[in-house]
């Protein structure tokens, strides 16, 4: 049988927006308060996919949330019509206004964690919602991307989808981008590597000092334990607490593994050597670690370019290929590593650059914008054709995000409350289009 992985990415809501939400994501940060361009962010997204679809890679898109969240508002004691509710809101909690009103979906390395089938003691393919508790803004995306999963993901003799984890520091859950499956062919079991910033029931373990630790080893572990793991076949790493203290607020900022080859900064992890042997001693294949040294690659160059934010993939050829930002171009110390690298003799044998800037400035890289799913063919037919991407579908949503989006927005404008009509109507619409029933609050 045929084994792929695919990749789900993120479609970019219609209110894509800088608002600064994220202490201890640079970008978010430094660019807070920049006017964005949804219509851009989603054709950027768009591009990138539909290219990987056309190199042959099994490709999906997953819908994006509604926003203005208008039932958080409403929890938290704003009241009257929907306008009245963005309108109370703008003027007495402008920062709650805006955490509810982000377009964070589209980063679904953080939607969920994804255990491929060959790894599970039931043999089905096992997704857990992250619970995203660190941020209020995306403390508030796991209920519906547990619908959005189900209803992509939808035939229950394959796939298993858990409830999120309890929403408390304790289990502090991020997702995929703290998680990473190193496997000789994708359809064989694997290595699943769990990297968490924090042991949250451990108060002398090391952690962070400035910036939040936003995954715990007993979140990482709750995964593993749900999703019918062996132990033999986890490996639990602990993310150096310094390179959190310089941004690198996920692992995925600094690490990305793709069957047997695993890329990561000197600095990424504690004990590396030690968990590199136990990963040699439960992988038994030929495995390429390619070690950055931070005398080629600084880390505030690492956490700019996205040198590791980036998607290794394994083409139909067999060979390896790079997805990188363009930000990567424009650093010469990370252009010239990512050069040197295709001469290293690795199974990485191109690098390909897009544009996704306008995910970039809010902390969001290439590796962000996707969730994979290692699947069989069984499992691929399984998925809901409708999210799949081709030419009919790119062209759909072309479309789609040009009938609907603006190609302005700055964050005084979320407390207009046409953005609601103009959101929801999209959201109708795409919902036809990816045949996904009423997963929104607003269509039930
Ligand atoms: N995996 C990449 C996630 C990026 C995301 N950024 C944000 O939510 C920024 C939103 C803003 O500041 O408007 C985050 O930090 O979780």
């Amino acid at each position: 049988m045929k084994h792929f992985e695919a990749n789900f990415d993120g479609l970019v809501g219609p209110t894509h927006n800088y608002a600064g939400l994220s202490f201890g994501n640079v970008a978010s940060l430094s660019n807070a308060a920049l006017v964005s361009n949804p219509k851009a962010a989603a054709k950027q997204g768009l591009q990138k996919a539909k290219a990987l679809a056309d190199m042959g890679m099994v490709q999906g898109m997953l819908a994006p949330q509604e926003r203005p969240d208008l039932y958080t508002l409403r929890r938290i004691g704003f009241s009257g019509s929907d306008a009245n509710v963005l309108k109370q809101a703008a003027k007495e909690a402008p920062m709650l206004l805006n955490a509810c009103c982000s377009a964070s979906s589209m980063w679904t390395a953080n939607a969920a964690t994804v255990s491929p089938s060959a790894d599970t003691r039931d043999g089905k393919l096992h997704f857990t919602p992250a619970n995203l508790v660190d941020k209020l803004h995306r403390s508030i995306e796991p209920l519906t991307t547990g619908r959005i999963l189900t209803a992509t993901f939808s035939d229950p003799h394959y796939f298993h989808h858990h409830s999120h984890l309890p929403e408390h520091n304790s289990f502090g859950d991020e997702g995929a981008a703290n998680h990473t499956r190193l496997c000789n062919e994708y359809g064989h079991a694997g290595v699943e590597l769990f990297v968490y910033g924090q042991e949250a029931t451990n108060p002398n373990a090391p952690k962070p000092q400035k910036y939040p630790a936003r995954q715990t080893l007993e979140a990482s572990m709750a995964v593993a334990r749900l999703h019918q793991l062996e132990e033999e076949n986890c490996v639990f790493i602990q993310q150096n607490p310094d390179v959190i203290d310089q941004g690198v607020f996920h692992n995925d900022v600094i690490a990305v593994g793709n069957q047997n080859v695993l890329f990561y900064h000197e600095q990424a992890f504690l004990n590396t050597q030690h968990k590199i042997d136990e990963i040699k001693r439960k992988l038994d294949t030929e495995l390429y670690f390619i070690e950055v040294p931070t005398a080629k690659v600084a880390i505030n160059d690492a956490v700019k370019s996205y040198l590791f934010n980036t998607q290794i993939i394994t083409l139909p050829s067999g060979e390896m290929a790079i997805i990188a930002p363009t930000d990567c171009q424009e650093n010469p110390a990370v252009f010239a590593y990512l050069n040197e690298l295709l001469t290293l003799n690795t199974p990485i044998k191109q690098v390909l650059y897009f544009d996704v800037k306008q995910s970039m400035q809010n902390g969001g890289g290439p590796a962000c914008l996707r969730l994979r799913v290692a699947m069989n063919e069984m499992e691929v037919a399984a998925v809901n054709q409708h999210t799949l991407m081709n030419d009919a579908l790119f062209a759909r949503l072309n479309l789609w995000v040009d009938k609907h989006y603006r190609d302005r927005l700055t964050t005084q404008d979320l407390a207009d409350p046409q953005l609601i009509i103009e959101s929801r109507t999209a959201l109708d619409e795409l919902t036809q289009i990816m045949k996904l029933g009423s997963v929104y609050q607003f269509q039930r």
